[in-house]
Order: structure tokens, then sequence, then C-alpha cells
């Protein structure tokens, strides 16, 4: 009998890259000329500390207009600015993909600079504001 082979399709499935993304600060030792009180680093990088770079072009952080180059691009890992000042405010953060059928994403992310219980913390303890997200992508059939 005959029977025709039929390649398997795939149906449409999902990849789910697991990203954290977020803040570390802490305070200058000494308040600096400009002002700056404390020094900051924000970053997205995989979860589990996956290279993200296989599947990201690049990350675009907007930091308050006040900064002296505000957008700030990262084509490399690590996808991260460190900067420093003197307060909080909201972050932009556009991951670009490197592949160009996929829309780019827009997380937000509010800087922190203190601790929001009333820990009084010990000396230069950093903080660290993270967060968990999964990027996911619609495979073709
Ligand atoms: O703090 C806040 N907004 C901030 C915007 C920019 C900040 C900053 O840290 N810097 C600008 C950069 C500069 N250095 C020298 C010249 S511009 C260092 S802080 C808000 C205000 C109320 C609550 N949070």
């Amino acid at each position: 009998m005959n029977v025709k082979q039929t390649t398997p399709r795939v149906k449409n499935r999902q990849v789910v890259k697991p990203i954290i993304y977020g803040s570390y600060a802490q305070p200058l030792i000494q308040k600096s000329p400009q002002g700056h009180t404390h020094e900051w680093i924000v970053f997205v990088r995989g979860a589990d500390g996956e290279n993200i770079s296989h599947y990201v072009k690049k990350v675009v952080f907007k930091l308050h207009e006040s900064f002296e180059v505000p957008t700030r691009a990262i084509e490399s890992d690590p996808f991260e600015v460190r900067e420093s000042g003197w307060g909080e405010f909201e972050i932009a953060i556009k991951i670009h993909f490197a592949d160009p059928a996929e829309r780019s994403v827009t997380l937000y992310h509010g800087l922190q600079l203190y601790s929001k219980d009333d820990t009084q913390l010990v000396g230069r303890m950093p903080i660290r504001a993270e967060k968990y997200d999964e990027i996911i992508f619609n495979e073709p059939t």
C-alpha cells in the first residue's frame, strides 16, 4: 500500500525568553561637585545569566532629559548604563531584536535610590530593584 509520508507541520509554537531588568544604586561616599549623591546602574539581562545578545540587537535606555545624553543605545552585552545622580525617575527601556520581523518591546523602570521600607540601611548597602519578565516569540509554522 503506497502511503504518502507528509512532513509534520510545526504548529505555531511559542519561545519564551526570561529576562531580568532593573537597577542597583549605592550612595556615593561624598556628594559630587554636580550634587550627585548616588551611583547607579540600569540593566537588562537574561534570567539565570543567559546571554541575551543571541536574540537582542540593541537596548535603548531613555533617561531623564536633564542628563547630558539622555538616550543611550547599547548594542552589545552587557546591556546596561552606569550613571550617577541625585534623584529617582522613570527610565524607558526599549529592546530591539536581532530578528527584523520582531517588533521592539518597551519596558518602564522606576529608578530606586532609597529603600522602600523603613529599614534604615547600614552604610552603603546597594538598593536592588529588579523585575522578572518574559519575552514571548511566536515561532512561525
Ligand atoms: O529626582 C527626580 N528627577 C531627576 C531627574 C534627573 C535627576 C538626576 O539625578 N540627574 C540629572 C543629572 C544631572 N547632573 C548634572 C546636571 S543634570 C543627574 S533626578 C525627581 C524629582 C522629584 C522626585 N524625583
